[in-house]
């Protein structure tokens, strides 16, 4: 089966209680339409994993961002493809997370993990972050 290589964005700030957040985009198009995911996409040729999220990020959200610490890879099965997906915490260093290709987006505190249809790639993910969030 052909590997699909993904990076994806964590983004995280406070909210004004003081909580974490975290950053959940609706995707806009395509097969996994109206499935919530992580910000990012594909990695391309000669570029590093933290190239490619900082260059997604800016496609996709107008937004510049710092690349932290490597929360985990998820590897999953898809009927045409496996995924292999680098998900990062990241910061956002700059601008106002325009939505350039997603259908919507919501801030998250770890209570509110849940409450979105996260595309079946993540679920195992939203565990670590739930456990990682402070
Ligand atoms: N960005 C992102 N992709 C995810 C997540 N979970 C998941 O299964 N995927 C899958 C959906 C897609 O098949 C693939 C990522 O592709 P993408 O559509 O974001 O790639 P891209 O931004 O480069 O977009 P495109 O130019 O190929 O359309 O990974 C996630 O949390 N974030
Ligand atoms: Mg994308």
């Amino acid at each position: 089966m052909k590997t699909i290589r993904v990076v994806a964005a964590v983004i995280k700030a406070v909210n004004e209680n003081g909580e974490p957040i975290i950053f959940a985009t609706q995707r806009g198009y395509g097969e996994f339409k109206g499935g919530w995911e992580f910000p990012g996409g594909k990695i391309e040729a000669g570029e590093t994993p933290q190239e490619a999220l900082k260059r997604e990020i800016m496609e996709e959200l107008d937004t510049e961002i710092s690349v932290g610490a490597l929360i985990d890879t998820i590897e999953y099965d898809y009927p045409e493809f496996h995924l292999s997906m680098d998900c990062f915490w990241c910061k956002i260093i700059s601008g106002d997370l325009v939505l350039k290709e997603h259908e919507a987006a919501r801030w998250l505190t770890k209570n509110q993990l849940r409450d979105v249809e996260w595309l079946p790639a993540d679920i195992t993910l939203i565990g670590k972050i739930r456990e990682k969030m402070q």
